[in-house]
């Protein structure tokens, strides 16, 4: 429990970096992240600087959890991961998916479409079905989903779907968040319905991402069959405990993905999707890739599709049983130096773990309706 951990000893543990990322994604070229230890490990804060303190304060409760209570046990060594296509040109597809690992390897790619800024709608979707042709063409062992954050009007949603279905084919898994809100999900299941936009003869399947993680009730997706699954994110539902609760009573598929993390934030996720009873996708953690620097001498970064569960070995004896605790890495203190922030931007998330701190301690914040 975040009350166990020490503001003071929280502050003086932490250092503020800033990661160069490797291609532009949403929007971030520079991730900025505090770590900070605990007695139980090194735990992390890294809410998008545009992040209230309400939403930070479900950060810092992953981190806190992290480093005061600890990631749990695993049921799993290793968890497979998707590759993540970011907004780019077709052109440099094959650059960016070579980052995730032998491309024959790759189970699942993620491609992020409806990338804002773009001149008209027309231009963004023939990006969009540009980028995802190019992927299937090159990796069309993979299964595909397309992310639009949102992005799409009803009607656009509708057509892009139609188009992208297409382009991806029968390996097309799900569309995550093409609409914003969670009324209009729903409305959007049925339209897809009722235009027969389907994949192998089945219903395109939809996946809930903000609907869930920036809901105040992220059950109400599942209570309102919104989605056929959800997209589960350690950091902003509250640590990893919170979020096997919301996967257990949704009763809907979960992917776990990660928020941009550092390695020592991504070995959150891996405790997650290790401890998920079931795992039908493979998971949104493989986004080291997408960082030129990392805290970690170690990068979580994928090799063979799959992640290992950091910490965790093979249990003596039966040779498939999985031992020990979940660890993150520990960063290099030669890296937090390399990377550390200016003072000024530091003592600013300094702050801010101050507020979301605050936030934290001022309100009942999961009441039992809310998980
Ligand atoms: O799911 C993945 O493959 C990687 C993670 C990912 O896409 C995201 C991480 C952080 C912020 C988000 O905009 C984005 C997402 O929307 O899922
Ligand atoms: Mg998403």
């Amino acid at each position: 429990m975040w009350q166990q951990a020490d503001l003071d000893d929280v502050i003086s543990s932490a250092w503020a970096v800033g990661l160069p990322m490797r291609t532009r994604f949403r929007g971030v070229t520079l991730r900025e992240a505090v770590l900070f230890e605990g007695p139980a490990g090194w735990g992390e804060f890294a809410p998008f600087p545009e992040y209230g303190s309400q939403e930070a304060a479900a950060w810092l409760e992953a981190g806190l959890e992290a480093a005061w209570t600890g990631l749990g046990q695993p049921l799993r060594r290793e968890i497979p991961v998707n590759a993540t296509m970011p907004a780019v040109g077709p052109e440099q597809v094959e650059q960016v998916l070579r980052r995730f690992g032998d491309p024959e390897t790759i189970p699942a790619v993620k491609v992020k479409v409806a990338e804002p800024g773009v001149d008209s709608a027309d231009e963004s979707l023939a990006q969009d079905v540009a980028r995802v042709r190019e992927v299937r063409r090159l990796v069309p062992q993979a299964g595909l989903r397309v992310d639009a954050n949102g992005g799409w009007t009803q009607p656009q949603a509708l057509r892009a779907l139609d188009a992208l279905a297409e382009a991806a084919g029968e390996r097309f898994e799900y569309a995550e968040q093409p609409v914003a809100g969670v009324e209009p999900l729903a409305q959007l299941r049925e339209e897809l319905d009722r235009h027969g936009v389907t994949v192998a003869g089945q219903p395109l399947r939809i996946a809930a991402d903000e609907a869930v993680r920036k809901a105040e009730d992220p059950l109400r997706v599942a209570r309102l069959g919104a989605a056929d699954l959800i997209v589960v994110k350690v950091p902003p539902l509250g640590g990893v405990a919170r979020a096997l609760r919301i996967v257990e009573e949704s009763g809907l598929d979960a992917v776990v993905s990660s928020a941009l993390d550092t390695s020592v934030g991504l070995a959150a996720g891996l405790a997650l999707a290790t401890r998920l009873p079931e795992l039908p996708y493979a998971c949104g953690l493989g986004t080291a890739a997408l960082l030129a620097e990392d805290v970690v001498d170690q990068p979580l970064i994928p090799a063979g599709g799959v992640l290992p569960v950091p910490g965790v070995g093979a249990g003596e004896g039966a040779a498939r049983q999985v031992a020990g605790k979940i660890a993150a890495p520990s960063p290099s203190s030669a890296r937090l130096k390399d990377h550390r922030l200016p003072a000024e931007r530091e003592a600013w998330w300094k702050d801010r773990i101050r507020e979301a701190h605050h936030a934290l301690s001022s309100e009942d914040r999961w009441g039992p309706a809310r998980i």
